[in-house]
């Protein structure tokens, strides 16, 4: 029949678990192999415990929704999950090249080029997000992974939804990429995810998030008043700043758009054929 197959039901012994991969937030993520197909994948295995320690199951049954449903080259895909007595597991597409923010780290910051091309192939994932109605709202350099060929992957949707919406969820750790309107717990859109993309640029390009504080209350007070500077020693074009720019306009509905983000100088300079995309 033409119905999609349907989706089996996995378990642990499915798999050869290999070496650990990484921590992510409520458990770790292991290299595995489907033992029939010899599919590589990465495993992420997360407690139950502390997913009802922190009241997060609703977040993960949707972040499981949202991921399982969207298939673009640029987002990481999910193909399925399952759970025992005391674990929840994602199957997961293995990244082949690891976490871009380890990247980041070590070169401390990224040439126009490669910072272009990344953010090239992030704006057609948004692009995709976006005319599903799902917007990401944790874009940053932690939640990017590398596969072959420098194809870039967004993971972790667990703090996507479909817009619009207003955040319930108290924020924990940075506030650095977040817009003036989710600090002040305003309801807000897809174009938070503009802002993002604009803060991300700006740590590419320099080494570190644009409006980087001590404490919450000073980058707090950074960002809802756009306290935006460019280190005159780090060289970077005209085109660079100006696209970062109109990415971080406080007023959501002045952002340009992801469609002007593509067709903007400083990507169809730096990124071979993406006039043609
Ligand atoms: C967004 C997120 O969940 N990040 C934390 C998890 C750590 C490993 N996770 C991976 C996930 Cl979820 C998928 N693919 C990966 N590939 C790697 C990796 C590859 N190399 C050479 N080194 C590493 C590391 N890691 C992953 C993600």
């Amino acid at each position: 029949s033409s119905a999609k197959p349907a989706r089996r039901k996995w378990c642990l012994d499915d798999f050869e678990i290999g070496r650990p991969l990484g921590k992510g937030k409520f458990g770790n993520v292991f290299l595995a192999r489907e033992k029939k197909s010899k599919f590589i994948v990465a495993l992420k295995v997360l407690f139950k415990s502390q997913l009802q320690k922190h009241n997060v199951e609703h977040q993960l049954r949707r972040e499981v929704e949202i991921q399982s449903h969207l298939q673009h080259k640029n987002i990481l895909r999910l193909f399925g999950y399952f759970h025992d007595e005391h674990r929840v597991y994602l199957i997961l597409e293995y990244a082949a090249k690891g976490e871009l923010y380890k990247i980041l780290q070590e070169r401390s910051r990224f040439d126009e080029r490669t910072s272009a091309d990344y953010i090239f192939q992030l704006t057609n994932a948004l692009k995709y997000c976006h005319r599903k109605s799902v917007i990401h709202r944790d874009i940053k350099p932690e939640n990017l992974l590398l596969g072959l060929e420098n194809t870039l992957k967004i993971a972790d949707f667990g703090w996507a939804v479909h817009a619009p919406s207003s955040r319930r969820k108290t924020l924990c750790g940075t506030l650095d990429y977040l817009p003036p309107e989710m600090i002040r717990q305003e309801p807000h859109d897809a174009t938070v995810d503009l802002w993002s993309l604009g803060v991300l640029t700006y740590e590419f390009l320099f080494g570190n998030p644009p409006f980087e504080a001590e404490g919450h209350t000073n980058t707090y007070k950074r960002i809802t008043s756009v306290d935006l500077r460019f280190p005159e020693h780090i060289p970077v074009s005209a085109e660079a700043k100006d696209f970062v720019k109109k990415l971080l306009r406080r007023r959501p509905s002045e952002r340009m758009s992801l469609a002007d983000a593509l067709q903007h100088p400083w990507i169809t300079k730096n990124v071979p054929h993406s006039s043609l995309a």
